[in-house]
């Protein structure tokens, strides 16, 4: 399998450095954008002013607001919102050829369908080849150029290794596997997860606290990953543990840096006022309550955050909700 062009979909912080990554890489790159300011601003100065601010971007990505201008492109790089995955597949779903590798770059779940990224693709573009990338990587970093590892999940393992080192570069590497499940419930729930260690930091609960979160948040994703098939193995690499102790540990995040604001006693509107850029979790946490509730699956600390984030609870609230529960066994 031959690899020349890569399309990234969505010129966000994290296409615009995956568009950089790929070119390292040595692949042509053809971003698609939707806002003219990005793409007016990456023509004329090199530069993602809106999204990913102070980052030269290398001459081997080109820009478009067209989908149809990644037609020929050898693999797709799908980096939309959650919540905006349905939409941007479908307007893409003319220019898709059958087999296009196309690499699901979002962490989150449907909200209303309560679906996993793959399962939309798998409804939108059926005759695609479903990829998942996803680990802890923060897009400022990577567009820098500095060093990080991801998760690269296909189901097909060839197809995975193929990718993986059709986007690996001196300091980006790509590990592959055959568990998309795994790989995106990670990214899905982590992302919740780096909300309540966000609210821990901000109200000063103290380390023992935050590593507490991460220790059961982790707990968390295992239950629901296995509970939807995937396999706890995936869940220990990159795009779990890896993703959420790096989410959990950063006000770089803004997953994170949603949560501090919370538990410094901002309300959600305040806390996201004027943000133009997507704090997943807030967007899925209604959708991981009702799934991990339809699934029959314990897991109190995204069901105590999804309750803050709602208006049902206070900080305070889901604190004493979280340390009342009936003591259990730590392995289940
Ligand atoms: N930023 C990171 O460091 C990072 C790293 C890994 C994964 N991700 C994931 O990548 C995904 C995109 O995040 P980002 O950081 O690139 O976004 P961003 O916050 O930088 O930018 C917002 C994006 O939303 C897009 N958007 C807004 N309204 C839209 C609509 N109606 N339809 C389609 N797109 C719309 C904008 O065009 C823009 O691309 C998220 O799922 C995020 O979790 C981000
Ligand atoms: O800034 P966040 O919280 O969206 O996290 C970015 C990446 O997902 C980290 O891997």
């Amino acid at each position: 399998m031959e690899f020349h062009t890569a399309g990234v979909i969505g010129g966000g912080a994290w296409g615009t450095a995956l568009a950089q990554s790929a070119a390292a890489a040595g692949l042509a790159v053809i971003l698609q954008a939707r806002e003219p300011e990005v793409i007016e601003s990456i023509r004329a100065r090199r530069m993602n002013d809106a999204f990913l601010p102070g980052v030269e971007l290398d001459s081997a990505i080109n820009v478009t607001s067209d989908l149809a201008d990644l037609a020929d492109c050898d693999l797709i790089l799908a980096v939309p919102p959650a919540q905006h995955m349905r939409a941007t597949l479908t307007a893409f779903a003319p220019y898709a050829r059958p087999g296009l590798p196309i690499i699901l770059c979002s962490k989150g779940i449907e909200r209303g369908s309560l679906k996993l990224m793959t399962d939309v693709l798998a409804e939108t573009i059926p005759s695609a080849t479903a990829a998942v990338l996803s680990g802890p990587s923060f897009a400022a970093e990577v567009a820098r150029g500095l060093p990080s590892a991801v998760t690269l999940a296909c189901a097909d393992l060839e197809m995975a290794e193929a990718l993986a080192g059709a986007l690996s570069g001196p300091v980006f590497r790509p590990y592959f596997a055959d568990d998309l499940i795994g790989a995106e419930t990670g990214g899905a729930l982590k992302n919740v997860l780096a909300i309540a260690c966000g609210i821990v930091e901000g109200r000063e609960l103290g380390r023992s606290a935050h590593a507490a979160v991460i220790t059961r948040g982790y707990a968390e994703i295992v239950r629901v990953a296995t509970a939807l098939g995937g396999k706890a193995e995936t869940v220990a690499g990159l795009c779990g543990v890896g993703d959420l102790v790096l989410t959990c540990s950063s006000p770089q995040s803004r997953n994170m840096s949603l949560g501090l604001a919370l538990g410094q006693g901002l309300s959600v509107e305040q806390a996201l006022a004027g943000k133009r850029s997507v704090a997943e979790g807030y967007e899925s946490a209604p959708a991981v309550r009702e799934l991990t509730r339809k699934l029959g699956v314990d897991t109190p600390i995204c069901e105590a955050t999804a309750a803050v984030l709602a208006g049902e609870m206070t900080v305070d609230q889901a604190i004493e909700s979280l340390m009342s529960r009936p003591l259990k066994p730590e392995r289940e």
